[in-house]
């Protein structure tokens, strides 16, 4: 979207969030739907939302709150809802499996389209009705993808990343704790369950919350 790089980048990582919501809301038949509603549900406070959702040109009325079909229609626009984007998984394993079980099209358009391992016993089969290919396979098979989840061992995923890369990938979700090194220009978005938990811990700890106008916006 052309007004896309005035959102910035706080509330850009908030939007699948409110989409999430909002969509069911939507669902649910409901037209309009207030910053205190929104807060509670997505657990950012109020004044955040009311400075999100003015960059999305969603002014809410005191006492009427947000139309929710404007909002929809703004987010799956944002997000480019409309438009599939093809993903490709790589390693099979405990937690490629669970990814491809799980149907990312109940929310968004995301797809995972292929997956690929490097174990014969996997290949030729589908998880969650995603083909899985042979690592060797990766550059004849790859077209068009643009994103890809890893999800090898730790020791791996700088070479596949490099391949995954001159096949043209430039956005990689990284599920392994390796630090992978990439051109300027490819999107790494780091998961680490590991320290996303002791970070939990320690905001539990150091930050309770128990008056929602102490959140702090990230
Ligand atoms: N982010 C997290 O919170 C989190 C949690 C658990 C595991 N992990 C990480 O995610 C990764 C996968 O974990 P897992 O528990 O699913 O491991 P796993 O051993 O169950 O799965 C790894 C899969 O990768 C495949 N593989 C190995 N080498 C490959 C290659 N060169 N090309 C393609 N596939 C290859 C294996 O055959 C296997 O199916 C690991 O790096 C692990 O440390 C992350």
């Amino acid at each position: 979207m052309s007004d896309q790089s005035k959102i910035p980048q706080a509330t850009a990582k908030r939007l699948p969030l409110y989409y999430r919501f909002i969509n069911n809301l939507h669902i649910q038949g409901k037209l309009r739907v207030s910053s205190k509603e929104l807060s509670d549900a997505v657990k950012v406070d109020s004044a955040t939302i009311r400075r999100d959702f003015s960059y999305f040109g969603a002014l809410g009325k005191k006492g009427y709150g947000y139309n929710v079909e404007y909002l929809l229609e703004f987010f799956r626009k944002t997000l480019d809802q409309d438009e599939s984007t093809p993903v490709a998984l790589i390693g099979v394993g405990n937690l490629g499996t669970a990814f491809l079980n799980y149907n990312f099209m109940k929310n968004n358009n995301t797809k995972i389209e292929m997956a690929f391992d490097a174990d014969a016993g996997k290949v030729g089969t589908e998880v969650g009705g995603v083909p899985i290919y042979h690592i060797d396979q990766l550059e004849d098979k790859l077209h068009d993808v643009g994103a890809a989840i890893l999800t090898v061992p730790l020791s791996e995923a700088q070479t596949i990343t490099e391949r995954l890369i001159d096949s043209g990938v430039t956005g990689i979700l990284n599920f392994t704790p390796a630090r992978i090194t990439v051109p300027e220009g490819v999107r790494v978005h780091h998961i680490d369950l590991a320290v996303e938990l002791q970070s939990l811990i320690y905001f539990m700890k150091h930050y309770p919350l128990d008056n929602e106008d102490d959140a702090e916006e990230e």
